[in-house]
């Protein structure tokens, strides 16, 4: 009988596959057999050496409303215990009466706990696998006789396969366990394949999250490009009440990864549990643990996000048990999921850039003038990548001094940069200046670091530093360097900022360019102007062929082709001017136009940019680089005319240019190489200036190689026939008239005439005569009285005004020198004032030849 009870009992017990069926075999199978209360199944955990229960019989337990009931089920109760050790030790079942060990030492608090239910009786026996113990099976009764012997022989007989039940309990769910894993992590890894962005990646990891804590929270937080911090990259508040300020603060911030609990968790290859108002409690000012108290999160687990080697981030989330190798597996997951995020969104990023590179290089291959280039970059770039150019300097000649070009009006004042331009530029050797163009890549500046910089600091201060970056760039074509941009902005990546530079560098050289042809089309303009005015002057005619003439025809075409420097000397109108052209038009430089300097016609002041031009800036009001006449006749003939009016310090510079052939603009440094012949001319006695301290010896010896002297007319009265009749048929003809002739008296007034102003004289009062003339033939000319000093004082009228009664003196006087200015008889002379001061008068009171000639 008792035989096949066992067998029978041993039967079901083999059908055991759950915990329900172990619970169906006790509180039915078993309890037939004798009743009892409830019974319990505890594991031992080898671990921390403690058991905890594992099968409760709910329905039954009679302990369930007790007040320690849950602390109950999930207690772990030692081993070292005298109450277990006895279980341990004994071989087979125990019986225990309750009233006699529930308030001994260390007993157990489980026992009470029946105790205080009524339960009276316990027997406790120990299931083993082999020798091993692995748990517990409590019987509990209420009845005061304990267990019958039967009962006892009955659990002991069936113990090793209760045992072998359990244990095989224990493996299934172990085996459930890690197939639920599995397909969680299936579930999780299938919806990871269509993450694409950050915002999928928030839903998918939000849903996989709740399953593992409804209520809980989390963060990701990715790794910045420094490699240094980290920020908030995905976060979940989950069911938690924060305060929102707290949370925008945490958002915003980067956090050095060498926090004190970011570097623990990236250091640990396991995820890390830590509790939160312990780490505040080590004093470390960390603003999201803050908020984690806040929210009310007393557990958290850290786990380093990596894909393959690389840290991308970490995920926090609050959660009271850790199931290592979901979370592994999530982060793993993520990890990927985060990688492939970035590398999408700079894949987006590089399509941005080339399309934006698209679009720059469309607008600024049509840039052609400043404003062209300005209007490009400040709102193409500015546009498009929230990039200001600062300030765009441009290299000056000297190689030294940038001064600004292109900058921001809204960090400058236009005009204070334009006034104190010194102050605003910059030399190339200024220590953060020297480091750009050191560099063949812009570099990224660290303001606080370069506040020195003056620009800098200005446009900082100005702008109360919204941008924190500024980057800085050479502007260069080639080897040669253009320039350097300051600019503004966050997030430009470095290849884009190369590709901007090279980009504005090209444009810059395209406007400079365009300006320099620009001012060098002005200049041929002017050119062509000097050329037509020049054009007007017929060169062959050169009229008369009278002895003295002939020897100046000998010697001119004796010099022409050489290139010694001629000096024409002679009284004015004399024709110096014709034979200096003569001279020119017969040498190998008459391909190219002779260029004439008038040397008393101007101030002093301007001379020497006249003759050697100068260099923007280099004096008040030069605002444009200027090309001299020196320049200008390189390869060709300069014609230095009334040289002797010439002040004395530009006497020193011409000598110096004469000596050399060469010369620098002035405010320049490059030295220009020149090849000039010079023709000086003048009406003066250069012998007699040198001696009187007004012409410098040596320059007069340096023009004085080959001087030509032309004959005053009154000294070659054979050649005033042939003169007159060459201007009557010249200005007939421009008068559309026919060949005016000249009486014989006519012929005869001519040739008795002195002729201080000399064939110019000669010149005008033919063209004057034919104009006025109304017959074919010109029978009397009305000319002026004898030269010289006259006693006649003409009679002013009182009431003129000063100016008017010096310019009519003047007038007056000139007429009567046939106007000769310089020299014997001249007006200067007679006026008592130097050659220079008459010209100036002249000028400044509106004298022209036309005046003193029409009489
Ligand atoms: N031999 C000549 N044959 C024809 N025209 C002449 C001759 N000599 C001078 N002229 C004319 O007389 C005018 C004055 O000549 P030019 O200007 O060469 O004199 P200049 O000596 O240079 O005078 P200044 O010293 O006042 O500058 C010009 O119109 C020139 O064409």
């Amino acid at each position: 009988m008792e035989r096949q009870l066992l067998l029978d009992l041993g039967n079901d017990i083999t059908k055991v596959r759950d915990k329900s069926d172990l619970i169906v075999l006790f509180s039915e199978r078993i309890k037939s057999l004798m009743p009892f209360t409830h019974t319990i199944v505890t594991l031992i955990d080898r671990k921390d050496e403690t058991y905890t229960p594992f099968l409760l019989d709910h329905r039954a337990s009679v302990i369930k409303d007790h007040p320690e009931y849950e602390d109950m089920v999930k207690g772990r109760f030692p081993l070292g215990e005298p109450f277990i050790e006895s279980v341990l030790a004994a071989d087979g079942p125990v019986d225990f009466n309750l009233a006699g060990i529930v308030d001994a030492p260390q007993s157990p608090a489980f026992l009470r706990v029946n105790f205080e239910k009524g339960i009276r009786h316990v027997l406790m026996t120990t299931l083993r696998l082999g020798d091993q113990p692995i748990g517990f099976i409590h019987v509990y009764t209420d009845q005061e006789d304990g267990f019958s012997q039967e009962f006892k022989d009955i659990v002991r007989r069936i113990t090793p396969q209760l045992s072998s039940a359990v244990s095989n309990i224990i493996k299934n769910e172990e085996i459930l366990k890690k197939e639920r894993e599995k397909s969680f992590l299936l579930d999780f890894s299938n919806d990871m394949t269509a993450v694409r962005s950050r915002e999928d990646l928030a839903i998918v990891v939000k849903g996989a999250l709740r399953k593992l804590n409804p209520d809980g929270g989390y963060v990701i937080r990715k790794m910045n490009a420094d490699g240094a911090t980290m920020s908030a990259y995905l976060y979940d508040t989950g069911a938690s009440k924060f305060d929102k300020d707290l949370l925008e603060q945490v958002l915003a911030e980067k956090y050095p990864i060498h926090d004190g609990v970011q570097n623990r968790i990236m250091d640990s290859y396991i995820p890390l549990l830590f509790n939160v108002r312990r780490e505040l409690q080590r004093a470390y000012q960390l603003s999201y643990l803050d908020l984690w108290e806040n929210m009310g999160f007393e557990t958290m687990v850290g786990i380093a996000l990596r894909n393959a080697d690389t840290n991308v981030g970490l995920l926090l989330l609050s959660i009271d048990e850790i199931n290592i190798p979901i979370l592994q597996g999530i982060c793993s997951q993520i990890a990927i999921a985060m990688g492939n995020i970035m590398a999408n969104e700079e894949i987006l990023r590089r399509q941005a850039e080339q399309q934006f590179m698209l679009t720059f290089s469309k607008d600024i291959t049509g840039v052609k003038t400043k404003s062209d280039l300005d209007f490009v970059v400040s709102n193409v770039l500015q546009g498009l990548f929230q990039t200001r150019i600062a300030v765009l300097y441009l290299l000056a000649e000297d190689q030294v001094t940038l001064r600004p070009y292109l900058f921001d009006k809204q960090f400058f004042d236009e005009s204070e940069v334009a006034e104190r331009e010194e102050f605003y530029s910059l030399n190339i050797n200024e220590e953060q200046v020297r480091l750009v163009f050191e560099s063949s890549q812009p570099i990224l500046l660290d303001i606080d670091a370069n506040l020195e910089v003056k620009c800098l600091k200005l446009s900082i201060q100005r702008k109360q530093r919204e941008l924190s970056s500024v980057y800085a760039s050479a502007l260069r074509l080639g080897d040669q360097k253009l320039g350097m941009v300051w600019m503004l902005g966050e997030q430009i990546s470095e290849p884009l900022l190369q590709g901007i530079c090279a980009q504005i560098s090209t444009a810059v050289s395209n406007v400079l360019a365009n300006e320099h042809i620009l001012r060098l089309k002005r200049q041929l303009e002017d050119e062509n102007d000097y050329l037509k005015q020049q054009l007007n002057t017929n060169f062959d005619e050169i009229v008369g062929s009278g002895q003295a003439m002939q020897q100046v025809y000998r010697l001119i075409s004796r010099v022409a082709e050489s290139n010694a420097t001629v000096l024409l000397l002679g009284e004015t109108g004399t024709g110096k001017e014709l034979m200096a052209k003569a001279i020119h038009n017969a040498s190998a430089r008459k391909g190219k136009l002779m260029i004439k300097v008038n040397c008393a016609a101007m101030p002093a002041s301007l001379i020497e940019s006249e003759l050697f031009g100068h260099e923007r800036g280099a004096f008040t009001g030069a605002v444009e680089r200027r090309i001299g006449k020196f320049e200008l006749a390189n390869d060709s003939t300069l014609f230095l005319d009334e040289v002797g009016e010439m002040p004395l310090e530009t006497q020193v510079k011409l000598l110096r240019v004469l000596q050399e052939k060469e010369m620098e603009r002035l405010g320049g440094k490059t030295t220009i190489k020149l090849n000039v012949r010079i023709i000086a001319a003048t009406n003066r006695d250069l012998e007699a200036e040198v001696k009187a301290g007004r012409f410098r010896s040596d320059l007069y010896y340096r023009l004085n190689v080959f001087p030509i002297k032309l004959p005053p007319l009154r000294d070659r009265r054979e050649d005033i026939e042939s003169l007159a009749q060459f201007f009557l048929s010249k200005f007939s003809k421009s008068a559309g008239k026919k060949s005016v002739k000249l009486s014989a008296n006519a012929l005869r007034q001519l040739q008795a005439y002195l002729w201080p102003g000399n064939v110019r004289e000669l010149e005008h009062l033919i063209e004057r005569s034919v104009l006025l003339a109304t017959d074919p033939m010109i029978r009397e000319f009305f000319l002026p009285q004898a030269t010289g000093l006259t006693t006649e004082v003409p009679v002013m009228p009182s009431d003129l005004p000063l100016e008017e009664v010096e310019r009519r003196h003047i007038i007056q006087v000139l007429r009567r020198c046939g106007g000769k200015i310089s020299g014997l008889g001249g007006a200067a002379e007679i006026l008592g004032i130097p050659g220079n001061t008459v010209h100036s008068k002249m000028r400044k009171l509106g004298i022209s030849k036309a005046d003193y000639y029409t009489h």
